[in-house]
């Protein structure tokens, strides 16, 4: 069954969580090509704005690459990165050192990638993923190479859409939500959490256990959330019209 849109968005009590790839920007072959255009720079500027500054980032992007594709306005957002093993809030950054394997990992991939062209290998702070999107009958393997690598070097293995990742074990969407709204600023506040995967689904019971409200973007299918919306344009229209 289709989940319905959420009716508005109470600004004066909610606190904002964002998920970006598949929730904010539309998915694109390449992770790299993702970057929020003005009128999205806009949207947030005037989110943070209309929110009193409780609007928050959760992804499994790096907070470096949370700082490129989302530019200045990132500076003033609540940011949860690395699948909730990074932050940066209230002026204080945290980002524990880069497990050692991921060195080995990378190297790893990367000759796989190179013996499957369409293959990508993303390297983050604290992670690396394999991308199939280019070459869906990769994934198998690349799935298999993720399963024995997470194995054999003690490491977590994330699936995501069309990508296998691996990094450390220890923290997901929830423990990243449920961190940020203990902090004085949003204690209290109502969240409200908007993602698409199924990594997001930590974080969709959270909001819930909470007293806060989950969307799924996307194609309507098993999960945590009571709201949904189609897509990201979808999303962001939505936010367009509670601000109106
Ligand atoms: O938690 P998110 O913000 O949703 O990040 C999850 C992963 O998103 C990215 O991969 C996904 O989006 C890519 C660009 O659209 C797409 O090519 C890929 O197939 C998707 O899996 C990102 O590259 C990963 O690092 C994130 O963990």
């Amino acid at each position: 069954m289709p989940l319905s849109p959420p009716a508005g968005l109470a600004f004066e009590d909610s606190t904002l969580f964002l998920d970006l790839d598949g929730t904010l920007f539309e998915l694109d072959d390449c992770p790299g090509a993702v970057c929020a255009d003005a009128q999205t720079r806009l949207l947030l500027d005037t989110l943070l704005d209309r929110l009193d500054g409780r609007l928050a980032v959760v992804s499994g992007r790096s907070l470096a690459q949370i700082d490129g594709m989302l530019g200045a306005v990132s500076r003033d957002i609540w940011i949860s990165g690395s699948h909730g093993g990074e932050h940066r809030w209230g002026g204080v950054t945290i980002s524990p050192p880069r497990p050692g394997q991921l060195d080995d990992v990378a190297a790893r991939f990367c000759a796989f990638a190179d013996e499957h062209p369409g293959v990508l290998v993303e390297e983050k702070s604290l992670g690396v993923a394999l991308h199939y999107r280019m070459m869906p009958q990769a994934e198998a393997d690349a799935v298999a190479l993720a399963h024995e690598l997470a194995e054999s070097h003690g490491l977590f293995l994330q699936q995501g859409k069309m990508m296998a990742e691996l990094r450390d074990a220890g923290s997901d969407k929830g423990s990243a939500i449920r961190a940020m709204m203990a902090h004085p600023d949003l204690a209290g506040t109502t969240p409200v959490f908007a993602g698409d995967d199924l990594t997001d689904e930590p974080g969709f019971a959270a909001v819930r256990d909470l007293g806060g409200h989950a969307i799924l973007v996307g194609e309507p299918r098993p999960t945590a959330a009571t709201y949904g919306l189609r897509s990201p344009g979808d999303l962001r229209e939505w936010l367009w019209e509670a601000l109106a």
